[in-house]
């Protein structure tokens, strides 16, 4: 039971829901119990000669009576009880999506989106009908074991209820096997499910890779892989369920066996009414379905018990990045940024990714970061935002370390257009006014789209700014994305805005262009930009050359040429390679 301690606070809120629900299903049960003393006085009346038209009618009445509010109930209960299990399962998928948002981005790097998908579907689906239906199942069952022996003593005597309970203990010695062997296995098929799920994700968000390569086939052959095992592991499930229900059935139904018998005995020898032995036999087909339901019970629980553990694995894990007890808010940003002697590890990574950094920029100053790819450039970027904490040494914006400040004011104070200029499936204004949490004038985003230099473009599609992107709609070009992404930055009018090889997709004649847009909007701010292309960052004030994630070369375009060092070497190869392109 422990397992859903985690969803105490929703059971404290809902406990009013629950008690109703529950309450309806007594009455409920109370009132099926009737039934069988219906019989027992028709079928009494019937061996005394004493059923009449009218006490048919009567009887008829009764039935049709109980019946009604035998339906009126069950819809009252499923409201309470199953409604609120359905409340359960959109607070514990908010609860698993709020605490995934608050994870650091390093948690994504070593779990599957598939399998977290996984979690967030078939295992809030097996805790909600362990909480609904095994929550019905588990009052229904307990109450109507008590009430209905309670009248099988009344109606008839101990000594039958006793024979009628002699199946009970093997049918707890089974369910209590049977439940721990469910639970391994059905935990094994939610794994299997999340692999399914992950491959899914996987080949569709990469058909385009797989259909250039042509590798259709190894990818179907994959997915049968995973859709194989997936099967075998529910097969495995089934088969362990398949014996268990109908081993319970038969145990409980070997009371009817023994009621016969000595039931049968007790009429001839008129120690009971004939009335009393119907009753008994349809109060004992009432007990069997709560001995069946408490198989199901323990099915259902341990299934939901399976699933809550592996989502409790999600809950318990802390973010790495979270802000300092005592945090400060930039109040008036200027945009100073420095790294002093900082150096850094990905986290389960043997070597330095950044090696004793040391660099400052001041306001209304761009620095450029240049190097070999995988020299550490973007991750320069990552520790100014703090989605990776340095081992080593300090990073300061504004002249505070950036683990002191709040990390929405560090995060709102910084554009950052990231390279892999992700867009979401939403219109291209929704996309680039993303910082804002209510929608933003149009003219803002308009201006925003102006000056990374993409307006002409969207301008061109049927619905402008309102065209949908992505899987629902269009799909921008490499360099019209580079410069949403970039509009997206921009309009943040943030302090410091970091480009990280976000022109590279674009052609040098644009690439003016938007630099020299930057220019006027940022002279008061600071810039960062990472490029592989001199022709971007010749003019930043300070150019840092990364080689193996140590500072290698540094000064300006022209100080580094006279360096006669790699810089040099870079920018006589690029000056080459564009005189081939234009002859
Ligand atoms: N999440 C990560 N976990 C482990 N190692 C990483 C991770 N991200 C990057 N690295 C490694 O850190 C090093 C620096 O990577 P980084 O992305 O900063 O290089 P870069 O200079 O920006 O490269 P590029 O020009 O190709 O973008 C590389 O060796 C890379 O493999």
């Amino acid at each position: 039971m422990s397992t859903f301690f985690t969803l105490k606070d929703f059971f404290s809120k809902q406990k009013w829901n629950y008690l109703i629900g529950v309450i309806w299903l007594l009455i409920i049960d109370s009132i099926q119990l009737i039934v069988p003393q219906i019989f027992r006085w028709l079928t009494n009346d019937f061996q005394n000669n004493a059923l009449n038209n009218k006490a048919i009618l009567k009887y008829v009445f009764l039935i049709l009576l109980t019946g009604i509010a035998i339906a009126v109930g069950r819809f009252f209960w499923r409201i309470y009880i199953l409604g609120t299990s359905r409340e359960l399962e959109y607070y514990l998928r908010k609860k698993i999506f709020d605490h995934l948002l608050s994870l650091s981005p390093n948690y994504f790097n070593t779990h599957k989106t598939g399998d977290l998908m996984a979690h967030a579907t078939n295992d809030v689906n097996a805790v909600r009908m362990a909480i609904g239906q095994g929550t019905i199942m588990i009052v229904d069952s307990m109450f109507m074991i008590v009430l209905t022996l309670i009248m099988m003593v009344k109606t008839t005597n101990i000594r039958l209820t006793f024979i009628a309970l002699f199946t009970l203990p093997f049918i707890v010695i089974v369910v209590s096997k049977f439940g721990k062997i469910i639970h391994k296995r059905f935990k094994i098929v939610q794994e299997a499910f999340s692999d399914l799920t992950d491959i899914t994700q996987e080949s569709f968000s990469g058909v385009r890779v797989v259909k250039s390569f042509v590798q259709e086939n190894l990818i179907q052959s994959k997915f049968e892989k995973v859709n194989n095992d997936n099967l075998k592991k529910n097969l495995d499930l089934v088969k362990i369920s398949g014996t268990f229900h109908p081993f319970i059935e038969f145990i409980s139904s070997l009371s009817f066996l023994l009621i016969i018998f000595y039931g049968g005995k007790e009429v001839i020898l008129n120690k009971i009414s004939l009335g009393d032995f119907i009753a008994f036999n349809s109060y004992l087909g009432l007990l069997v379905w709560p001995m069946m339901a408490l198989g199901w019970v323990i099915n259902i629980f341990q299934r939901g018990a399976a699933s809550m553990d592996r989502i409790n694995i999600i809950l318990e894990e802390t973010p790495d990045i979270v802000n300092n007890p005592k945090t400060i808010e930039l109040e008036q940003p200027k945009g100073q940024v420095q790294f002093k002697n900082v150096s850094f590890k990905y986290p389960d990574s043997d070597n330095y990714a950044l090696k004793n950094i040391n660099f400052s920029i001041e306001q209304g100053k761009s620095l450029a970061i240049i190097g070999r790819t995988g020299s550490g450039k973007s991750t320069i970027a990552s520790l100014l935002l703090r989605l990776y904490d340095a081992q080593d040494g300090n990073i300061l914006f504004d002249n505070i370390d950036i683990k002191d400040l709040s990390l929405k004011s560090l995060r709102e104070n910084i554009g950052y257009v990231p390279q892999d200029n992700f867009l979401f499936s939403n219109t291209i204004a929704e996309n680039i006014a993303f910082s804002f949490d209510k929608p933003t004038s149009s003219e803002k985003v308009v201006n925003a789209a102006k000056l990374s230099e993409v307006y002409n473009n969207i301008i061109e599609f049927e619905n402008g700014f309102e065209t949908i992107l992505g899987e629902r709609g269009v799909t921008l070009s490499g360099g019209q994305k580079q410069r949403t992404s970039i509009a997206r930055a921009l309009i943040k009018e943030p302090s410091v805005l970091i480009l990280d090889d976000s022109l590279s997709s674009v052609d040098t004649e644009t690439e003016e262009k938007i630099l020299n847009n930057l220019k006027t909007i940022m002279d008061t701010k600071t810039t960062i930009i990472i490029s592989h292309r001199i022709s971007t960052i010749k003019d930043c004030d300070e150019i840092i050359l990364l080689s193996n994630g140590e500072i290698a070369e540094r000064g300006t375009h022209e100080s580094l040429l006279l360096n006669n060092g790699f810089y040099k070497n870079l920018y006589e190869n690029q000056l080459l390679e564009e005189k081939i392109i234009n002859n």
